[in-house]
């Protein structure tokens, strides 16, 4: 009763604040559930939400649609989606390398990856990855709503760790153009040595990392800056890291025991 009495008084300080500063506080949300990947409500926490709240409001048919749904979401609610700031990066990304083979880790509700395949060529494939089930279907459906169809997409719902190791039977004799790492800032450096081990990064490969910032990201940053002949750092965008594949870079040997630099 007397905790009621002291903070009616504070009512209109609250809503005040709460209305004033909900765009940073949403911010924050996301940022906190983007640092603590392995608590298990991290994913349940949208995964439904953003899922029903997109299906039920877009356009079908309609990738601007979809991503604009996505955006009013994101408006009122916490998500995990890569978002417009860095989305952009992505698209100018996508437009610039015009991949054939496109992979992503970490698919969520299909938000990233309708951004990339509504700027594919014609024959461009995207391979999109994630590792919780539930979420892997409502990211299909939400990628199946926007218009895409089976041919242009392939979401593997398993660990990346897992995933990688099949990626040759999808892309054949070819390698990846680009890569999205938007799943688990602790996984970018031994996804990206496993891409390496497998064979799939080509000269030239341009790959995007959404939460560089992260501490957990930082054996992936020393990585990269110990090897100026391989990788060339392009940009950082709101934590999304541009890193490039230099052209000219000599083909990744099979296995990490044949390369020093790819072992550690
Ligand atoms: C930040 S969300 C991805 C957002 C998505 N790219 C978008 O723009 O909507 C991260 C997703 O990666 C998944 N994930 C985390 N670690 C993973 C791993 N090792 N392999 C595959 N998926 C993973 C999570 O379940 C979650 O759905």
């Amino acid at each position: 009763m007397w905790l009621l009495a002291i903070s009616l008084p504070l009512l209109p300080v609250i809503i005040v604040t709460v209305t004033r500063y909900w765009g940073g506080l949403g911010a924050l949300y996301r940022h906190l559930l983007r640092v603590t990947p392995r608590l298990p409500w991290r994913r349940a926490v949208c995964a439904r939400s953003v899922h029903g709240f997109v299906f039920q409001n877009c356009t079908h048919g309609r990738p601007e649609s979809v991503l604009e749904t996505f955006h009013l979401y994101a408006r009122t609610h916490p998500s995990l989606s890569l978002g417009p700031e860095r989305g952009e990066l992505l698209d100018e990304v996508v437009r610039r390398v015009a991949p054939t083979w496109a992979l992503e880790l970490g698919t969520h509700c299909g938000y990233a990856s309708v951004r990339i395949l509504r700027l594919l060529p014609p024959t461009g494939r995207l391979l999109t990855v994630e590792h919780d089930a539930t979420t892997a279907d409502f990211g299909e459906e939400v990628i199946l709503v926007a218009g895409f169809k089976h041919s242009q997409f392939q979401l593997l719902t398993c660990p990346s760790k897992d995933a990688i190791p099949r990626l040759r039977a999808h892309v054949g004799a070819e390698l990846l153009q680009l890569v999205l790492m938007d799943h688990d800032a602790g996984q970018y450096l031994p996804d990206l040595l496993a891409l390496e081990r497998e064979g799939l990064i080509g000269p030239g490969c341009v790959l995007l990392f959404s939460d560089a910032h992260l501490p957990a990201a930082r054996s992936l940053l020393e990585h990269v800056a110990g090897r100026p002949q391989r990788y060339a750092a392009r940009r950082q965008v709101h934590g999304l890291l541009e890193l490039q594949r230099h052209p000219l870079a000599t083909p990744a040997p099979q296995s990490s025991a044949q390369d020093p630099s790819l072992s550690d």
